[in-house]
């Protein structure tokens, strides 16, 4: 008999990791803040849990991927929330990208209730996920992440288990930090190149063939020379990537001026009104800062 799951948040991410899940022959029960998301996939076979807690009680394991650290601790804290359902023997995993406290208080309050917590978030954005590409990055009960191989198997690639709750996220959070810094770069050099006079398509030919040589840049370059910022990775998470990152290294004393100065021009992007918009769209502020200079 297929094993029942239940998804909460079916966002960008959600949505193509449930559909997967179900392809696969899981037995889903879905639940989104916006009910309606559900439909679609519930037209290809997901039940609809009314509720968080609703999704756990029917259950045994329990996968999230939410917006940010308020999203994350709402449904788990709130009425009708996670925690109501959780009882010995029940396992939650939150995929979503959040902070080490955010992480570590769902966990405390998930095994003082008998049950087991993972971390997972991913690397990969929309296309990965609708392939079944991510990269997981889990950490908290071993057991319950060997128990979730086979959710991993079909969502990811690759998956690490990385030890104490805490350094899932951490490690997102590196990881997110250092590719807002990167996209920041990568806008810099499109703006230098345009107005010292070159030609744009070239650049990102040049770039490809050189030592940085990167995914990312051959997947945005093309789409952010035409001003074309449908979204696969929200702004607005990017910029609370950079934030939750900086904060990791206030912590302890990590100097991060260039992070520093990316998370700035995302949230001048924010304040743009571009945060919906794909992370690249920070070009468009790089790109307004000439004009206000
Ligand atoms: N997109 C990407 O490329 C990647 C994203 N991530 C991370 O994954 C997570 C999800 O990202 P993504 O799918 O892009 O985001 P979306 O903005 O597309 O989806 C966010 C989801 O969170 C839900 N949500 C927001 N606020 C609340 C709340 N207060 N209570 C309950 N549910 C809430 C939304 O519900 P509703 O529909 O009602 O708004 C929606 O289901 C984020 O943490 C992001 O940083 C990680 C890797 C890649
Ligand atoms: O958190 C978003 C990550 C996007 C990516 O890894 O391409």
């Amino acid at each position: 008999m297929a094993m029942e799951v239940g998804f909460l948040g079916l966002g960008i991410m959600g949505k193509a990791m449930a559909t997967n899940l179900l392809r696969k022959g899981f037995k889903l029960t879905v639940w989104n803040r916006t009910l309606s998301k559900c439909d679609e996939l519930v037209e290809i076979g997901a039940s609809v849990g009314e509720t968080p807690a609703a999704v756990v009680k029917k259950c045994k394991y329990t996968i999230a991927m939410l917006s940010d650290p308020s999203a994350a601790l709402s449904v788990v804290f709130d009425t009708d929330g996670v925690l109501e359902q959780i009882v010995s023997g029940k396992g939650y995993i939150d995929m979503s990208t959040v902070d080490v406290d955010t992480s570590s208080k769902i966990s405390e309050a998930i095994t003082s209730r008998g049950g087991y917590f993972l971390e997972a978030p991913v690397s990969g954005s929309k296309k990965p996920a609708e392939d079944g590409q991510l990269v997981i990055l889990a950490a908290g009960e071993k057991a319950l992440y060997e128990e979730a191989i086979p959710f991993f198997d079909v969502l990811g690639k690759k998956s690490f288990f990385l030890g104490q709750v805490g350094n899932g996220a951490k490690m997102k959070l590196v990881v997110n930090m250092i590719m807002g810094s990167m996209m920041n770069a990568f806008s810099e050099g499109l703006v230098l190149a345009d107005r010292s006079g070159l030609d744009s398509k070239t650049l990102l030919d040049v770039l490809d063939l050189g030592a940085i040589a990167n995914p990312m840049f051959k997947l945005k370059g093309p789409t952010m020379i035409q001003n074309n910022y449908s979204p696969a990775f929200p702004l607005k998470h990017q910029q609370k990537d950079m934030r939750l990152a900086l904060a990791q290294g206030d912590a302890i004393s990590v100097s991060m001026p260039v992070a520093a100065a990316a998370n700035e021009a995302f949230k001048k992007a924010k304040s743009m009104g571009l945060g919906d918009l794909d992370f690249s769209a920070v070009y468009e502020t790089v790109k307004h800062l000439q004009h206000s200079s």
